[in-house]
């Protein structure tokens, strides 16, 4: 397993945001994970991370691991280049910084500042940015809540891509059913502070939104959400 999560708890104050929740996720495997706001999604990312440590149950996930928030949160104060291999252990390595954000598509920005980035060339250097760590386990929180239609659909096929290269397990937190179903092998729905409902999106890459079985399990998710299709 690359992720092994056994009776995971996490309280703040009294209430337990996260309650015994069990998930595994299986090397090289892409998982999604829905559920309505406050229900915790955010705060089992960071727990993955490493972030938040504050927690009992058992947690086993890779060293190697990376995370994307939605907001990029690239230094201002540094160039783009040197945002993506920052944290790294060693010299500052801009040939390798240049290679990752060949993979984004944005070679020609290595050497600009982020202020003059557009929200999805951000998010990109923030891709590129979790990917020079080679994960074994990529963590993406909503990378891409923030970006209009088009450009979300562009990064969704770039991740899809990413994915398929690099053969990380990958588990994005989104609220957008339609997104869970194009990208992941399996679906997860949290809710009362563990995983509620889940579904093996069982259709071949790229997907097809008007195919009969995607409809159903985009029905059944929206149903299990509490939202009449
Ligand atoms: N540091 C904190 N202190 C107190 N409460 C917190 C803290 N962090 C999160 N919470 C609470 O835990 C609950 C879960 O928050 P979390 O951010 O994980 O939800 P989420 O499912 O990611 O929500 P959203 O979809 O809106 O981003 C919320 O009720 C939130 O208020």
């Amino acid at each position: 397993m690359s992720v092994s999560v056994s009776e995971l708890t996490r309280s703040f104050g009294e209430k337990a945001v996260i309650d015994k929740l069990d998930l595994s996720i299986a090397p090289g495997e892409f998982v999604a994970l829905l559920g309505h706001s406050g229900c915790g999604k955010s705060t089992l990312l960071r727990i993955l991370a490493g972030i938040d440590l504050e927690i009992s149950g058992e947690v086993t996930v890779p060293r190697r691991r990376a995370v994307a928030f939605q907001a990029p949160r690239l230094m201002p104060w540094k160039k783009v280049w040197r945002n993506v291999v920052l944290g790294l252990p060693g010299r500052p390595d801009r040939a390798l910084a240049e290679r990752y954000l060949a993979e984004v598509g944005l070679t020609d920005k290595a050497t600009v500042w982020p202020k003059t980035l557009s929200g999805g060339e951000a998010q990109r250097v923030s891709l590129a940015r979790a990917l020079v760590r080679e994960p074994d386990l990529l963590l993406l929180d909503e990378p891409f809540g923030a970006l209009d239609a088009l450009t979300r659909t562009k990064a969704q096929a770039l991740v899809a891509e990413l994915w398929a290269r690099h053969d990380c397990a990958i588990l994005l937190v989104t609220h957008d059913v339609e997104e869970s179903l194009l990208l992941a092998d399996r679906v997860l729905v949290m809710d009362h502070g563990g995983i509620a409902h889940e579904v093996t999106v069982d259709l071949p890459r790229p997907r097809d939104v008007g195919d009969p079985r995607f409809v159903e399990l985009r029905a059944q998710l929206l149903s299990w959400l509490g939202v009449s299709a």
